[in-house]
């Protein structure tokens, strides 16, 4: 499902922002203003601070100095990001859809069917099988059909494409790209190329000194 244009007019601001973990500082003086349909990747060696600043910007981690803001969202519209870890949150005793359900019930059943989900992110025929025993890039591909079964304009991915082969990586531009069309924000964390059909949408924040 493509829904162009679906969210309003958004500007994830930041000022001056610091962030770290445990006490050690990791990155500072951060300003950007990623809008609406544009993808903010976050580049930088192992260790320089790329899931920290995600965390950061998802209220998990509180930040060390500095300011920022999702403006333009409307308050009442409910949950505004969805944070994509490193650890997929795959139940192993409940099926590929069962799954997928559990977490359309606690986000909200605002985007694709379940099915749908899955077809999209090529689970379609392992729907009823024990999420437990899907592959890597499988348990995956299920992380990210969260995406689609609740719709919220700003996601936040760390590392999208660990572990996908080639047609996954396809994926998860393909599934950036369409979230951008609708209106949507994205900061991607990885050490993978992410090339979407427009460059153009494409900015990059390097952390770390090698970035
Ligand atoms: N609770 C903590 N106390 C102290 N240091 C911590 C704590 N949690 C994480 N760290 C350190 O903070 C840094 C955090 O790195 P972070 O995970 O943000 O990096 P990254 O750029 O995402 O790395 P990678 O590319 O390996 O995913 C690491 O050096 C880690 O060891």
């Amino acid at each position: 499902m493509t829904q162009r244009q679906a969210y309003p007019s958004l500007v994830l601001r930041a000022q001056g922002l610091a962030c770290g973990r445990g006490g050690l500082p990791l990155a500072d003086d951060m300003s950007f203003a990623v809008h609406g349909g544009t993808c903010l990747l976050l580049r930088g060696p192992n260790g320089t601070g790329k899931t920290t600043l995600l965390l950061t910007l998802a209220g998990i981690v509180a930040p060390l100095g500095g300011f920022f803001a999702l403006e333009g969202a409307d308050p009442e519209a409910g949950p505004l990001l969805h944070y994509c870890g490193h650890r997929n949150a795959v139940k192993p005793r409940l099926s590929v859809e069962e799954n997928l359900g559990f977490w359309a019930g606690v986000n909200g059943a605002t985007g694709e069917r379940i099915d749908d989900a899955l077809d999209r992110v090529g689970l379609g025929e392992l729907a009823t099988l024990d999420a437990g025993y899907l592959s890597a890039g499988q348990s995956r591909r299920l992380a990210l059909a969260r995406l689609l079964v609740t719709r919220r304009p700003l996601w936040l991915l760390d590392e999208p494409t660990a572990a996908l082969d080639t047609e996954g990586h396809q994926l998860v531009t393909e599934l950036i790209d369409e979230h951008l069309n609708a209106g949507g924000i994205a900061i991607a964390a990885t050490h993978d190329p992410i090339t979407l059909p427009d460059p153009a949408r494409m900015e990059t924040l390097a952390l770390g000194k090698a970035a």
